[in-house]
């Protein structure tokens, strides 16, 4: 999949100008980059979302069909249901889709349970914390089965093992989906990402991807990921762009 010419001002302030970026099918695109770069419009914009009048983009599928119904979007703030309880939050597509309730109220159950959430189906997100309710959040878009999943930092308010279980999860469940994942955590993007870019600038500019070998998840203490996130630590704090003379 392929987002090109994105061009996008908000007052008068260019955030995009012509702006590409490549998704490689059944793979993980890890997005990073300074707080207010444009990584969350970037990904609203992708996911077809309203970011603003004065915008342009296109968004070309590999198979050439829309991607309108293909594509599951995880927002940086959960936007669960308050009155609904956490199981009935994950049912909601499916039960505004028409499909059968019992066997959807099943799967939901299972989804959270993976999430370390099966002993807290019936509670509503006001009574779980921060963490709980972003996993929820993401048992309701794993739910929602499309092959296209946009998450915006789906791990941000959780702890470092939680963080790291949900990562393992989250890579076993989305293996063969084309994943895009806004992350502020660099070692987030070199245990799950295939290619990681980091935006900079404005007009924000993509870096050439990063691409860690080996299959997500990666784990957290090999030597040779450590090495490439001091990499990626560089591409972050400008080191990368001034020594490249950019
Ligand atoms: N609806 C809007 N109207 C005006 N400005 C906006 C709007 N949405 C975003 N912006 C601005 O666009 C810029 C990019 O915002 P965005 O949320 O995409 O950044 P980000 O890289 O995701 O930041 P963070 O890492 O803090 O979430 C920011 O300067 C923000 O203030």
């Amino acid at each position: 999949m392929r987002l090109s010419e994105a061009t996008l001002s908000y007052d008068g302030v260019r955030l995009f100008a012509d702006l590409a970026l490549e998704l490689r099918a059944g793979r993980t695109t890890a997005l990073l980059g300074p707080s207010g770069v444009g990584k969350s419009t970037l990904l609203r914009l992708i996911a077809g979302l309203e970011v603003g009048d004065h915008v342009r983009a296109t968004v070309v599928c590999d198979d050439g069909g829309p991607l309108a119904g293909r594509v599951a979007y995880l927002a940086q703030r959960d936007s669960l249901l308050p009155w609904a309880s956490a199981l009935d939050n994950v049912a909601l597509g499916a039960r505004l889709r028409g499909e059968p309730l019992r066997p959807a109220r099943k799967r939901a159950a299972s989804m959270l349970a993976d999430v370390g959430l099966g002993d807290r189906l019936h509670d509503r997100p006001g009574r779980l914390s921060g963490g709980m309710r972003q996993r929820v959040a993401l048992a309701r878009a794993l739910m929602e089965d499309r092959p296209v999943i946009l998450m915006d930092e789906p791990f941000s308010a959780l702890d470092f093992l939680t963080r790291l279980r949900l990562q393992d999860l989250t890579a076993r469940l989305l293996t063969g989906r084309t994943v895009l994942l806004v992350t502020h955590d660099p070692l987030e993007a070199l245990r799950l990402g295939d290619a990681i870019h980091v935006l900079h600038g404005r007009p924000a500019n993509l870096d050439a991807p990063l691409e860690p070998p080996g299959a997500p998840p990666r784990a957290a203490d090999d030597p040779a990921l450590l090495a490439r996130q001091a990499d990626l630590v560089r591409r972050l704090t400008g080191e990368h762009h001034a020594g490249a003379g950019s």
